[in-house]
């Protein structure tokens, strides 16, 4: 269990009166992310929720949210300053863009929408309008189709803010366990290619600096992941773990990081060995993510690392299979909207005055 983490609201201060409330994008409009979101409004109070506007789609969330029995009251505003106020009583929406959705039937109209909520909702944040970006899930393909270059939001946002997409890391958090992929969106086939010292170094760098900053943890323990079955076994099953993992790590607690591996993934992510490590770094996507959403899939956020804003979102996909069911857990998306309001508290009471 990780040790402390933004997600205990022991003792949490008051949000700062003047922090400015956060953006979210509202994802393919024929997901589940309107009607998440929907769903986190009504539950705000519940949840402490820190304020929040969705960016563009009035009426793709007032249709989602009656999806699931919810009659969602929406305020059109102007700016994102009056979203604290109007947050009580309505979800408060900036922008007029919207389309007609179909469940489960994404299209090219939907994506456009998306794309505008994303693009819009992180600049607000890059000019501190907005506290942080929430991203609802979009689907990749399908924003492929309008013109969406990246692989995913992580390198959209690190193209926003020009960084380089190694400097925005990808990390899921959830109550039990924090893991960051080290490579990404990368066909398995190319992995063993990519795993070198540097990118080991770099990484572990800006989830040391960023645990820091934003979760409370100044020593953060990472545990860094073999590639190999067994790590290896001495080489004896590949041989990255001894001639590549293993040396950065040696390298990394030289330069007085809190680093221990390469070990074996199979057995890294039980109840007894996540007690010893506040992070896992693993070599690669689903290494990293099948623990946690195994775990945690209905409170897990992935949480973007180095960017000068904060980012979250929920660890799900856009779900169209049941969308506008009524199926859809809220959870995560409400764990999303709470660790962005804790994180934009940290970093607005860390502004010197
Ligand atoms: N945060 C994101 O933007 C994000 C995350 C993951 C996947 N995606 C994208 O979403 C699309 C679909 O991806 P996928 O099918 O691999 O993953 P997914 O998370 O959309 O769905 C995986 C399974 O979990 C279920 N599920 C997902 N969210 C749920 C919720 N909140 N409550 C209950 N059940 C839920 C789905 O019905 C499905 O059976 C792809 O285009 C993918 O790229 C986006
Ligand atoms: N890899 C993420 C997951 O499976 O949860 C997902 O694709 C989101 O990635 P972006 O936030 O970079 O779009």
């Amino acid at each position: 269990m990780p040790s402390s983490s933004t997600t205990e609201a022991q003792g949490a201060a008051p949000l700062p009166v003047n922090a400015a409330p956060l953006a979210v994008s509202i994802g393919d409009p024929a997901g589940i992310a309107p009607e998440v979101i929907a769903q986190a409004w009504a539950e705000r109070e519940a949840h402490a929720l820190a304020p929040f506007f969705a960016v563009g789609g009035a009426g793709v969330l007032v249709r989602a949210a009656a999806s699931r029995g919810i009659e969602l009251p929406v305020v059109q505003i102007s700016s994102p300053a009056e979203a604290r106020e109007a947050f009580a009583s309505a979800l408060p929406v900036l922008g007029e863009e919207d389309c007609t959705q179909t469940f489960g039937e994404p299209d090219a109209q939907g994506a456009r929408l998306a794309l505008h909520s994303l693009t819009r909702a992180t600049r607000l944040a890059l000019s501190g309008e907005a506290g942080a970006v929430v991203t609802g899930p979009i689907a990749k393909a399908r924003l492929a189709e309008v013109g969406f270059t990246q692989p995913g939001q992580t390198e959209f946002l690190a193209d926003a803010c020009e960084l380089a997409h190694d400097d925005a890391v990808m990390m899921l958090a959830g109550p039990s366990l924090r893991t960051v992929p080290l490579t990404v969106h990368e066909p398995l086939a190319v992995v063993p290619g990519l795993v070198t010292g540097a990118l080991i170094e770099h990484k572990a760098h800006v989830i040391a600096r960023a645990l820091a900053r934003d979760f409370g943890l100044p020593e953060a323990r990472i545990a860094i992941t073999g590639l190999n079955p067994h790590s290896g076994e001495d080489g004896r099953m590949g041989s990255e773990d001894r001639d590549v993992i293993a040396p950065a790590i040696a390298r990394l607690a030289a330069q007085g990081l809190a680093v221990t591996g390469p070990h074996p993934a199979d057995a890294l992510f039980a109840a007894h060995e996540r007690t010893k490590f506040d992070v896992a770094l693993c070599m690669y996507h689903d290494q990293a993510l099948i623990p946690i959403k195994t775990l945690d899939f209905d409170q897990g956020v992935n949480v973007t690392l180095g960017l000068p804003i904060v980012r979250t979102s929920p660890d799900h996909g856009t779900a169209f299979a049941i969308a506008g069911k009524g199926l859809a857990s809220a959870g995560a998306m409400i764990a999303a909207l709470r660790m962005a309001g804790e994180c934009a508290q940290r970093r607005a009471m860390s502004v010197p005055a």
